[in-house]
């Protein structure tokens, strides 16, 4: 045992027979130690069966850090948009690191705040330098860490003023490039990182804050569970509770994370002025009796506790941050598809924020919805009042491309080697995390292609008609043969490598709309949605000079050399510039080429619905 183990061993005795002595019960088949890995633990040293009639840990109420303890120390400070976590939070940095005029509590919780290792808190991405963060680049993680480090100093800057105390670190607040406020806190940190704790940060220094909130983040329990019992009594009661309160809960905040973990934290029913925490599944003996934090993502645990689990987990997601025109996002709202105001961020609201969760399930399957509605919406013609099947397809293309490009960001970011001045371990984290989000974002695309894929191949006419253009050309021989002589196009791919698919389709249009001028019927079966656009729209479109002006080049190059070389086909019915951009407007409503693989489909133009939309 190294001399810094074997005093956090006695920090962890102290603690212990603090809380104990103060009324805490603590079951004799668990036994705390500290780890390598996971810093202090606890183990069984029997076979646990749950009993909820004997919790195993309870703690008296008087132990708990707690919002009324902060608001109580500052004289009830009036809110000015501070929630009562950050009052709290300022209070801890207060009772921590003050030592000339401390909390009159600080005593009392002395054990327990010798616990709260500020060295420790090197886990959290927050403390760490530009070397390492910029292997970060372009991942909303480190967008998120910024993010958050600017609504910390601003509401520590609040609450201090409004106490009348100075400001330890004011530099702080004219740092606007993100990697040198990175900097100045990482060194910030280091300078008292290796001192003793006699000489920690000053109480009103943005570390101190920042230590407290990094606290909080990965210690706190929702003060809800102080008035479970006060809800089921008085209905009213609930609106008196901040459902965001936290409060810090000590010894069962030394219990890790589980995923698998199936724990109960209550309040005691037989005393009001105690909290319990019990496992509602068996333990065997000389296992890690462990807490559950909650179904969160990688880049939750990253963020939140500074470690990420070494097995997969089923809640990981990978965010999608996009910036939209504010009018986008006001129509979209209008629109009836609904997005939801929690999918709107940012300070100037001109930000939507999507979860693309590893594995779907009925509490998440709206906001893949949403993402889903939101892209079928930004590939909506101006003209069609209602999704599509065609806008929907298009759209997952759309999602598809930003996948990409998440891809080959993470990709790049997988192979950076270690800098100069990177710290290995903290390395070796976003190494693991940048791999789990690429392998997401990779899910993520391939799920797409598969949806597509299911679509377009649904045989289910309530649903959708579809109908391929390659298809076309293999049943339509005669048009095929057509623009094999004039073209000298052989196949599908030729024609993309040409790249004259949409001249092709234009013609094959009009060819349809002249279908009953032809001697001979068509060969095949036309589904009717094709012909019947084609009408719809020659009758009802407004056609304006520069309409015909664009399709002029194209026109020229076609006319009249197909209908002097082909008349059989192009000599019959009509074949003016106006059927052309009648057609070019058939394909923009119906048309959708599908990236991966260029393909073109005519997609029926069909309301898209909770109940049609299938995964
Ligand atoms: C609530 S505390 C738990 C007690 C903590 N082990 C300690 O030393 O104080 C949360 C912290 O424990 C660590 N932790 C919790 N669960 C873990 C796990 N499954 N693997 C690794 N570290 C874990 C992380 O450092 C996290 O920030």
């Amino acid at each position: 045992m190294t001399s810094t183990s074997s005093a956090k061993q006695s920090l962890l005795e102290d603690c212990l027979n603090w809380a104990k002595s103060n009324g805490a019960i603590i079951d004799d088949k668990i036994e705390f130690k500290l780890t390598e890995s996971s810093g202090f633990s606890a183990f069984t040293t029997e076979k646990i069966v749950p009993d909820s009639s004997s919790p195993l840990i309870q703690i008296p109420k008087q132990l708990l850090i707690t919002k009324d303890l902060a608001l109580t120390h500052f004289n009830n400070p009036s809110s000015n948009d501070i929630s009562n976590t950050s009052w709290t939070q300022l209070y801890l940095a207060n009772l921590k690191f003050n030592n000339k005029n401390p909390p009159k509590e600080s005593e009392f919780f002395k054990p327990y705040l010798n616990l709260l290792s500020f060295a420790d808190s090197y886990q959290f991405p927050f403390f760490w330098n530009y070397n390492d963060l910029q292997h970060l680049k372009g991942t909303d993680l480190l967008i998120r860490i910024n993010y958050t480090l600017r609504n910390l100093i601003n509401e520590w800057k609040t609450m201090l003023t409004q106490l009348n105390i100075p400001l330890y670190d004011p530099d702080i607040l004219t740092i606007h490039a993100d990697n040198h406020l990175n900097d100045y806190i990482n060194e910030f940190f280091l300078k008292f990182k290796n001192k003793k704790d006699s000489n920690l940060p000053p109480w009103n220094s943005f570390l101190a804050y920042l230590w407290s909130y990094c606290i909080f983040l990965s210690r706190a329990f929702p003060e809800l569970i102080l008035h479970e019992q006060e809800q089921e009594q008085e209905d009213d009661s609930l609106n008196q509770v901040d459902l965001n309160s936290v409060f810090l809960f000590p010894i069962v905040d030394l219990l890790n994370h589980s995923n698998n973990s199936n724990v109960i934290w209550n309040l005691n029913p037989n005393d009001k002025n105690s909290i319990c925490f019990n496992t509602i599944d068996p333990i065997e003996k000389s296992q890690e009796l462990f807490n559950n934090y909650g179904n969160k993502s990688t880049e939750d645990f990253l963020l939140s506790y500074g470690f990420i689990l070494k097995e997969e987990t089923p809640f990981d997601y990978a965010s999608l941050t996009l910036r939209l025109d504010k009018s986008i996002i006001q129509n979209l709202k209008n629109f009836g598809l609904g997005l939801n105001d929690n999918f709107i961020v940012g300070d100037d609201k001109d930000t939507v924020q999507f979860k693309l969760f590893k594995t779907i399930n009925n509490k998440n399957k709206l906001e893949r919805d949403q993402l889903i509605n939101l892209f079928g919406y930004l590939n909506k013609l101006t003209t069609e009042k209602n999704l599509n099947f065609r806008s929907v397809l298009q759209g997952l293309d759309q999602l598809t491309d930003i996948l990409q490009q998440k891809i080959e960001i993470t990709t790049k970011l997988s192979k950076l080697p270690m800098t100069k001045n990177s710290d290995q371990c903290h390395f070796q984290i976003i190494k693991n995390y940048i791999n789990i989000q690429k392998k997401l974002f990779i899910g993520k695309s391939e799920s797409i292609q598969r949806y597509q894929k299911k679509l377009i191949s649904s045989k289910d006419p309530t649903l959708f008609n579809v109908l391929s253009f390659k298809t076309i050309l293999k049943l339509d021989q005669l048009f095929a043969n057509s623009i094999l002589l004039t073209l000298g196009v052989r196949n599908y791919d030729d024609i993309i490598k040409k790249d004259c698919l949409n001249d092709i389709i234009m013609l094959w249009l009009v060819r349809i709309s002249n279908r009953n001028n032809y001697k001979k019927k068509l060969p095949f079966e036309l589904p009717d949605f094709i012909p019947q656009t084609f009408e719809t729209i020659s009758k009802n479109i407004i056609i304006e000079k520069d309409d015909v002006m664009e399709l002029m080049t194209f026109y020229n190059k076609y006319f009249p050399q197909l209908k002097n070389s082909i008349p059989e086909l192009y000599g019959i019915g009509e074949w003016g510039i106006r059927q052309f951009v009648v057609a070019d407007a058939v394909i923009d409503s119906l048309v959708w080429q599908r990236k991966v693989n260029n393909e073109a489909y005519f997609i029926e133009d069909k309301t898209v619905t909770k109940n049609n939309i299938i995964f």
